[in-house]
């Protein structure tokens, strides 16, 4: 089929690779990822779309005056100049549909575009969010909080698109080019849209960060969570949050988990979504990713997996640092630009951190844009690099079964009792529980040389180490 739209041609600038067939464009991703991630592990195929149209649940249109009448579009591209039409080939159709509905409702409201230069008027943009199951939130921004006859417009853009269930004002005094203000109002219905990801439930309110690619986002989520290994037993970081999708659909696999993001409004989502899914094991912090990561790391927190899930400026360097001091079991790192991917992965690697292969996914068919997801660990090396001569009676070989590593059983001791125990004191209360340990691992040399004994305050806060990693 060929694509077609009046945008790309008039060029909006939203979906540059659009004459290019699929599979090409696919081609010319892989080959991006291949030169830029290429040299620290293997790239897997870009996963792509079977219907790469129509699959952005986001529009954003302007509002302007042309030849006398109220128009909405989007931009053409790098300028202010609005392309008159709801028509696009990325959007869903049930958001053309509904730009077309905004646009006839504010006409009969005799409403007015606002002019940027003469700074008077009323609409700026719409912005509309959709579901899964086909509903729709709109949003208007105006520049003051004045809209006259807004319980009209609600009306009238209800009669004629019923799927609409909230419509929210969006106040944007500024003369950026933000498209949204700080403040809003809500003028019909929860403020929100609902949606369901990976079998979980969110509320998606105009200013929070919302992946705008409903299939892909499941496919991406669920290579994440696979990456992940939880077990039910972990604390796991979800770096980046948003409104808590990723940490939301780990809850229930994890012990706990902590969703650090800094935008207020997603916070505030997150927190209702766990509310709103019931569930109980997930806390959600306003802050700057860095600066509570560096605070966590230096008060000893010791998460098992993070996810870290940046911008497309991708993390920094002091993130980096404190995830190393954390030092988790698993990272997965989740980026939409693979160029701060391959920074940020350098960055990892500097401090002894493999990454295992990548997994791209593509969220954004029709432009240069794609998702990478990728495991980072240390300690697991490359077995054919290194001859080893061990005795396995020399070794604790449980640290390769279920369980927690020496260092893993230290650290839980050291973050819920504050004392420091041994390896020596570990195994000693291995044996007594009757946990596998090897034959001769930390046993004594000889039968006359004397071994300190675990004293039975740490005995007793080993004990409850093992019984938080399921080993007793
Ligand atoms: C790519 S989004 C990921 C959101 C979420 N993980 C998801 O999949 O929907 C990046 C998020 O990071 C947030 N963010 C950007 N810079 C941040 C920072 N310095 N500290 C904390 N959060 C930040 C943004 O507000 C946005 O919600």
């Amino acid at each position: 089929m060929p694509n077609t739209c009046v945008n790309y041609e008039k060029k909006c600038g939203g979906c540059p690779l659009l004459a290019l067939p699929y599979r090409e464009q696919l081609a010319q991703k892989q080959a991006r990822l291949q030169e830029l991630l290429g040299g620290f592990a293997p790239v897997k195929a870009v996963q792509g779309m079977a219907e790469p149209l129509h699959y952005r649940n986001k529009a954003i249109a302007s509002f302007a005056t042309q030849r006398g009448k109220l128009v909405c579009g989007l931009y053409a591209e790098g300028t202010h100049r609005v392309l008159p039409g709801a028509d696009c080939l990325l959007q869903e159709e049930i958001l053309n549909k509904t730009l077309a509905a905004v646009l006839d409702a504010a006409r009969a409201c005799r409403w007015t575009a606002y002019d940027e230069d003469r700074g008077i008027g009323l609409l700026r943009h719409t912005v509309l969010r959709s579901s899964c199951s086909g509903k729709v939130l709109v949003t208007l921004v105006t520049p003051g909080p004045d809209l006259p006859g807004s319980k009209n417009f609600c009306t009238a853009l209800r009669k004629k698109a019923p799927w609409v269930v909230s419509i929210v004002q969006n106040i944007n005094p500024t003369r950026s080019s933000a498209v949204l203000g700080s403040r809003e109002k809500t003028l019909y219905g929860p403020g929100f849209v609902l949606d369901t990801l990976c079998g979980t439930q969110f509320a998606i309110s105009s200013r929070s960060f919302y992946q705008v690619n409903r299939t892909q986002t499941e496919v991406l989520y669920k290579k994440a969570l696979e990456l992940a290994k939880l077990t039910g037993r972990e604390t796991v970081i979800d770096a980046y949050c948003g409104i808590g999708t990723i940490g939301l659909c780990a809850a229930p696999l994890a012990k706990q988990v902590i969703g650090v993001e800094r935008n207020p409004a997603a916070v505030k989502d997150a927190a209702a979504n766990a509310r709103r899914n019931k569930i109980a094991n997930a806390r959600f912090i306003c802050a700057d990713a860095t600066e509570w990561m560096a605070a966590a790391a230096g008060e000893g927190l010791h998460p098992d997996v993070v996810f870290l899930d940046p911008p497309r400026a991708g993390s920094t360097p002091a993130c980096i640092a404190a995830v190393n001091k954390m030092k988790p079991r698993r990272v997965v790192y989740v980026s939409c630009d693979p160029e701060t991917l391959a920074r940020d992965v350098a960055a990892f690697t500097r401090l002894g951190w493999r990454p295992a292969r990548f997994c791209p996914v593509d969220l954004f068919p029709q432009t240069r844009h794609v998702e990478t997801v990728v495991l980072l660990s240390k300690g697991e090396v490359d077995s054919k690099k290194i001859r080893v001569e061990f005795s396995l009676e020399d070794m604790d070989m449980s640290e390769f079964q279920d369980g927690a590593t020496y260092t893993q059983i230290k650290d839980y001791v050291l973050e819920h009792s504050g004392l420091k125990v041994s390896n020596l004191y570990i195994s000693q209360i291995k044996r007594k529980c009757g946990i596998e340990v090897g034959k001769n691992y930390n046993l004594p040399k000889s039968e006359d040389s004397r071994q300190p004994q675990c004293p039975p305050e740490k005995e007793k806060a080993i004990r409850e180490a093992f019984k938080y990693f399921g080993m007793i």
